[in-house]
């Protein structure tokens, strides 16, 4: 049996009103894949955090190939051989790939730095793990997936035997997901271990050896992947049973709420078209880079439009910045929640309470703070936004909560149309069953849900009508009831099998 490389015992950790961990167990061996599980807030990331040297528990004993180590600091962990990959790259943009892979021990020579050295070595590494990478270029310039390749690069550049990964494909499409599966099980081979964390269960069965399971800031169970069912590790993870994965609630489609006309913005928004009636939920497939992220940011006016129109309720409305979109009640939770969708250094209450702004002030422009407490805490409960009070940065909040309150923002308003762009990426299984409702509540009152999502099961399992966009335009649309995932797929891969349902 392979060796125990990690061991954490009876270990705690509180924030400022918040236990985030209590007398967790986990233990990682050579050569495996260790899933670790739970709800979004569940203390997964604190736990890894204390592993890597980022934050220092309050109690508890760690101990790593045999030795005991009391409180480390992140070089120190580094030097044991932790690395931890986390879910938003820590990059410098503006540097190489090469000098980012040696940051903060660069190889000198004579009198200057040995670039040469450093871009050679960097070289062999990616080439070793097969990753089509210049060393030369711009970390800022490569997309996410290869960025993230560099992370893992730069791990093995300092030979880290304990590679942590937070949400590893929550931003790559399937052929990067492979790409990172390849590598994974290569590191895996090499008797290295690997901390899987991931919201995304249907992964798991490909790359995870072992599972542990976190609720709460405790431990729950831990065990062989095969020996356990989907169905428990989820209940493990919620502590109640899920019935319904994708709740689908029938409407009748009542009249068009919105239309989109011969909408152009840049080079990936090209001649879009499209209507969202009562009564439905509108999917969005695509693979990613299809141009369903810059359409919703058009037509919410973060990025301007070329030309196009835009209808609502039977009339054309200008939308040429984000506070036009507002007042007509068009809104829209954009898919990256920390640039976009959140001021991470305001509380929630700052945040939910920002763009209401106009439904929470007294005739004298004050905040009323009665509005104010309801506004929070009908937001709080609905979305059960895991927090001790409001009052806490919403920075601090694990990521799944994060995405909460971005979608509690535009809760309060009497919207007509709520764009989601990717809403469920990084949160929990619980969670996401309780955006598809809140979705569903939306189509019942009758506001028009447009839904962006590169997660096909759940395109398919909650929207009613999907339209499927390539290279920035729209290249079919379907009845959920009618299609198949290949169908989908065989359109978001070409402009030809165009298909319109009327
Ligand atoms: N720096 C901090 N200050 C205050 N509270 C924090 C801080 N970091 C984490 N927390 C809190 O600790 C708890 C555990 O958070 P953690 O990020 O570890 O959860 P997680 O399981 O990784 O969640 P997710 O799957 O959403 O990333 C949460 O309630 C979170 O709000």
């Amino acid at each position: 049996m392979n060796e125990i490389i990690v061991s954490m015992n009876h270990i705690s950790k509180s924030f400022p009103g918040v236990k985030a961990l209590d007398d967790v167990h986990f233990e990682l061996r050579s050569g495996e894949v260790m899933a670790l599980l739970g709800e979004n807030g569940a203390g997964k990331s604190t736990l890894m955090k204390i592993l890597s040297g980022v934050y220092t528990r309050d109690d508890g004993t760690m101990e790593i190939f045999g030795k005991e180590y009391g409180d480390l600091t992140p070089k120190q962990a580094q030097e044991v051989g932790v690395a931890i990959i986390h879910q938003e790259l820590n990059m410098c943009r503006h540097l190489s790939v090469a000098e980012n892979m040696f940051l903060g021990r660069e190889l000198a020579g004579k009198f200057t730095l040995d670039n040469r050295k450093m871009r050679q070595e960097a070289k062999r590494i990616l080439d070793d793990l097969k990753i089509d990478i210049n060393p030369d270029q711009t970390v800022g310039d490569l997309p996410v997936s290869k960025q993230q390749m560099v992370e893992i690069a730069k791990a093995l550049s300092i030979n880290a035997k304990i590679l942590i990964m937070d949400e590893p494909t929550s931003a790559l499409t399937a052929k990067e997901i492979e790409d990172l599966f390849r590598i994974i099980r290569k590191l895996k081979a090499e008797g290295r271990g690997i901390v899987y964390i991931s919201h995304r269960l249907e992964e798991l069965a490909e790359i995870v050896d072992r599972v542990t399971i976190m609720r709460d800031g405790q431990y729950i169970t831990n065990g062989n992947f095969a020996d356990m069912t989907m169905d428990q590790i989820i209940t493990n993870m919620v502590g109640r049973e899920i019935k319904e994965k994708f709740p689908r609630v029938s409407c009748e489609k009542g009249k068009k709420v919105f239309e989109v006309k011969h909408l152009n913005a840049g080079k990936m928004v090209r001649d879009i078209n499209f209507s969202l009636y009562e009564g439905e939920i509108v999917g969005f497939a695509g693979l990613m880079g299809a141009g369903r992220t810059e359409t919703t940011r058009a037509i919410f006016g973060a990025d301007p439009k070329d030309r196009g129109e835009i209808w609502l309720d039977g009339q054309e409305i200008k939308i040429n910045c984000p506070m036009d979109a507002i007042k007509h009640g068009v809104v829209l939770a954009p898919e990256d929640r920390k640039k976009d969708g959140l001021c991470t250094k305001l509380s929630i209450r700052q945040n939910l309470a920002l763009p209401n702004l106009d439904m929470i002030c007294n005739g004298l422009g004050v905040i009323s703070s009665t509005k104010e407490d309801k506004l929070c805490e009908e937001a709080v409960q609905n979305l059960r936004i895991k927090t001790p009070n409001v009052e806490i940065d919403s920075g601090n909040l694990s990521g799944g909560n994060q995405q909460k309150v971005v979608v509690g923002k535009w809760l309060a308003r009497n919207s007509r149309v709520v764009i989601f762009d990717e809403p469920t990426r990084g949160i929990d299984v619980g969670a996401k069953v309780e955006i598809y409702n809140l979705m569903n509540e939306l189509k019942k009152q009758g506001i028009a849900v447009m839904f962006v999502s590169s997660e096909m099961p759940e395109v398919m399992g909650i929207a009613d009508r999907i339209i499927v966009m390539c290279d920035g335009r729209i290249t079919g649309e379907v009845m959920a009831q009618d299609t198949t995932q290949n169908e989908i797929l065989t359109m978001a891969t070409s402009f030809e099998n165009k298909k319109i349902v009327s």
